[in-house]
């Protein structure tokens, strides 16, 4: 009970911070609401897919970047009412500045490539992962933090970035064991609704406040989105006619309303001719409903969904081929997807795909009386030189050790024993096969 007094636990879900610590001695041993402890079972399966990122970035030739977690509050002020804008973890640092943890990282990349003005060399193709935040009542309970691997092309106008950045994806999704029966990448465009929009002679300031809006469609009723379309001012009929669209499935049927000359029909038919040639059909479909929630997105948008429909999108991406002139330079066209760390997390273990990544060591190494610690020091030494992963134990009995051998999965256990040592040998273990002899120190390797 003293000690559950001393240790103050935050069940309570209100958001408001706990008072500051009164004695020394009241420390929370959790995590920050909403953020996360990696310990190294945790590490293990997170470097585990993190390799996953970066070697698909690699076999696209990409390069890897990054940008610092916190950046200046103005880079994400955006007035289309993005949930992503409105949970900002912003605040005032001791110099005055307003400053956030970022959000997201598209920003980010935009800011450097305008820093390096007309040095930058295009076609740029950077990834990066990094941590992001958003500071969201924890009412609800969710996560506050997660890892996201970023992907932008930078210079291709064609939709080739598109259909780059989507082989990204498919070859992932391969390389976790993840086929097109479990997931699937949903496409559309921004041109679409673009192009009701104008037949409904809806003025271009409001578009990006109508994607934005467009995007609850799945967390709020079609009437509740209705109403605000129409609080924005879309008159009721251009509703209808967006709602409408929304609900097409097939490039046909959309081509049979917009008319084949349209820029977002032409676009989404060379994506999925493209597809056809890298062999990855089978995982995308046309789905006029996908518009994603970040207000700069001006093209092609994708996102990757669970076929059972269980969880939240696994990634996301599209072309944002003006967000540089909203920092007031010219633009560049661009396209890239974000992928968090936590929602294929969830896929994996749904189809028990979590790989058992067991803590493993080469060598044990054993002095088995103190005055062989140092002996067993230049062993431990020289093997580490070899590049053999060596866990030197002291203090404790040969049972012990013999446990702790299991439990790591050491490859070797090397004692150092007297009367070995007399005669310049050691005594190994070799676990998996119980095999045990001794050898000549200097042929230890
Ligand atoms: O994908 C939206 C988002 C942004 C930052 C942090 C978290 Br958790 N989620």
């Amino acid at each position: 009970a003293a000690r559950a007094s001393t240790i103050a636990t935050h069940d309570d879900v209100d958001d408001a911070a706990p008072p500051a610590a009164t004695h020394p001695s009241v420390i929370d041993v959790n995590p920050p609401r909403g953020t996360r402890d990696f310990l190294p079972d945790d590490m293990r399966l997170r470097n585990w897919l993190f390799q996953h990122f970066r070697e698909v970035s690699r076999l696209l030739s990409f390069e890897e970047v990054d940008f610092p977690v916190l950046e200046s509050e103005a880079l994400f002020i955006r007035k289309a009412g993005e949930e992503i804008t409105q949970q900002l973890y912003n605040f005032e640092d001791k110099g005055g500045r307003r400053v956030v943890l970022r959000p997201e990282i598209t920003p980010s990349l935009a800011r450097v490539v305008i820093k390096q003005g007309k040095s930058v060399s295009l076609p740029l193709k950077w990834f990066t992962i990094g941590q992001c935040w958003r500071y969201e009542r924890m009412t609800r309970g969710r996560r506050r933090e997660h890892y996201q691997w970023n992907m932008d092309i930078l210079g291709v106008s064609r939709v080739r970035a598109e259909a780059e950045l989507i082989h990204a994806l498919v070859i992932l999704f391969e390389r976790l064991g993840i086929t097109s029966v479990d997931v699937g990448i949903r496409i559309s465009s921004r041109k679409v609704l673009q192009a009701v929009l104008q037949t409904y002679s809806i003025p271009e300031h409001l578009f990006t406040e109508v994607f934005v809006i467009v995007d609850k469609l799945g967390k709020f009723t079609r009437e509740e989105i209705e109403k605000e379309l129409v609080s924005v001012g879309v008159p009721l009929d251009a509703v209808k006619g967006l709602v409408e669209v929304l609900s097409f499935k097939s490039l046909a049927r959309l081509e049979d309303v917009l008319g084949p000359n349209v820029e977002a029909v032409a676009d989404l038919k060379q994506l999925f001719s493209m597809a056809e040639h890298y062999g990855y059909s089978q995982w995308i479909q046309f789905d006029a409903s996908v518009v994603r929630g970040l207000a700069y997105y001006t093209g092609i948008v994708f996102e990757a969904f669970d076929k059972e429909g269980k969880l939240r999108a696994i990634c996301g991406g599209g072309r944002y081929d003006r967000l540089l002139s909203t920092f007031g330079t010219d633009d560049i066209p661009a396209c890239g997807f974000g992928f968090g760390d936590a929602v294929i997390m969830e896929l994996l273990k749904e189809k028990g795909l979590v790989p058992d990544l067991i803590r493993q060591v080469d060598d044990i190494v054993f002095p088995l009386d103190v005055e062989l610690e140092g002996p067993a020091s230049k062993i431990v030494a020289s093997l580490r030189q070899k590049g053999r992963s060596v866990d030197l134990v002291e203090d404790k009995r040969l049972k012990w050790v013999f446990k702790h051998a299991e439990r790591i999965n050491a490859g070797r256990l090397i004692l150092v024993g007297n009367s070995e040592w007399q005669r310049g040998m050691v005594r190994v273990k070799i676990l998996s096969t119980r095999e045990e002899y001794e050898i000549k120190v200097d042929e230890l390797d």
